[in-house]
């Protein structure tokens, strides 16, 4: 068993809405072990972006702990602090601009990470040459900046920047999902190396289960605030436990448009599907479940293990490993 490299101890994130306090996460529990891919799955809303952006050091937490590397993270980091912390951490966004500066050559962005490691002078500068070809690039567009490049190749050099100061963990949230679909493949392949290559661990947060599904060796089910399953991902995927990830799975694997649009008409945001507040209790999902019994409403549900090697927070696993046995 590999180590931790990322703990997550009861975390909670809670934002100030019209209507009290909103759950973004509920009291998550989960280690990110050395080297594994963990995906990170569930509808719009449901927190996954709040957790990675916690973990990356973005976000403040309203309580619990992270411990990264063995150490107890502060809520709030000092400059050196972040620093410190981002040697480990580094994050890949959806919109490759976001980390990096308009006004810095592709080259300088990519040393940054280096130089506040204390790393100058030609040996940051052949690490960021280096880097740009590794990710793809010809060397001429480290001369360029951020918008003469084409999104494609903008990803890659924040992917570059990700990896080029060797972190522990790299926090992938929607890395392609703007991206032309031709040149996702590309994308999910060049990731997919780099991990393998560097023995990075990976927060993998995507919409697209069959991404998840070819990537992960783990995945998490978030549901408003709280991750209801988790499990290695062949297991997950083939015996979903838990009702919310039955649905996920049926409503995007099954390429069946017409389901898929039946659960966007009844889940999260779009549905107007009330966001957890701090004092909700219960299962959440059974407002929406068709299993739920009174006593789901009433308790929550914890993460059990199941028969199949995951775990599930559901008050009815027992009826539903039966009802899975006897198929
Ligand atoms: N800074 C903020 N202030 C107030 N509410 C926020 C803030 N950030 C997130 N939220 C709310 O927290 C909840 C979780 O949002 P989050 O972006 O983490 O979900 P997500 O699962 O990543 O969604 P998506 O898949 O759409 O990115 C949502 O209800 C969102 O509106
Ligand atoms: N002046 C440039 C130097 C860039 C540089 O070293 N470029 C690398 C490729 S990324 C290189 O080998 N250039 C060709 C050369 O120096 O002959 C800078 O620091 O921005």
């Amino acid at each position: 068993m590999s180590a931790a490299i990322v703990q997550l101890r009861e975390l909670r994130c809670h934002f100030a809405s019209g209507e009290g306090l909103l759950a973004a996460v509920d009291g998550v529990n989960l280690d990110i072990k050395a080297g594994e891919v963990l995906g990170l799955v569930g509808e719009s809303g449901s927190g996954k972006s709040t957790m990675g952006r916690i973990i990356a050091g973005l976000q403040p937490r309203s309580a619990g702990d992270l411990i990264i590397g063995g150490q107890a993270m502060p809520r709030h980091y000092s400059r050196r602090q972040f620093k410190a912390m981002s040697t480990q951490v580094q994050m890949v966004f959806q919109d490759s601009y976001a980390s990096l500066n308009p006004r810095m050559t592709i080259l300088a962005s990519l040393q940054e990470p280096l130089w506040s490691q204390g790393v100058t002078g030609a040996v940051a500068r052949d690490k960021a040459c280096y880097w740009l070809e590794r990710v793809g690039l010809p060397q001429s567009a480290g001369e360029r900046y951020p918008h003469e490049l084409s999104g494609g190749q903008r990803q890659r050099i924040g992917i570059a920047r990700a990896f080029i100061a060797e972190p522990k963990l790299v926090i992938c949230d929607e890395p392609v999902s703007a991206l032309d679909v031709s040149v996702q493949a590309q994308i999910i392949n060049l990731l997919q190396e780099l991990q393998t290559e560097h023995n990075t661990a990976m927060l993998f947060i995507a919409h697209d289960l069959a991404v998840v599904r070819f990537l992960a060796t783990r995945t998490a089910v978030m549901y408003l605030g709280e991750i209801v399953e988790l499990g290695p991902t062949p297991a997950l995927f083939e015996g979903p436990r838990h009702p919310y990830t039955a649905r996920l799975l049926a409503a995007h694997l099954d390429g069946n448009i017409k389901a898929r649009k039946v659960i966007a008409a009844n889940t999260g945001k779009a549905a107007g599907h009330k966001a957890p507040l701090a004092t909700d209790s219960g299962c959440r999902f059974a407002p929406r479940c068709p299993m739920a019994e009174p006593a789901c409403s009433a308790n929550p549900p914890w993460l059990r293990p199941t028969k199949v090697d995951t775990e599930a927070a559901c008050h009815r696993l027992a009826d539903i490993e039966i009802l899975k046995l006897r198929k």
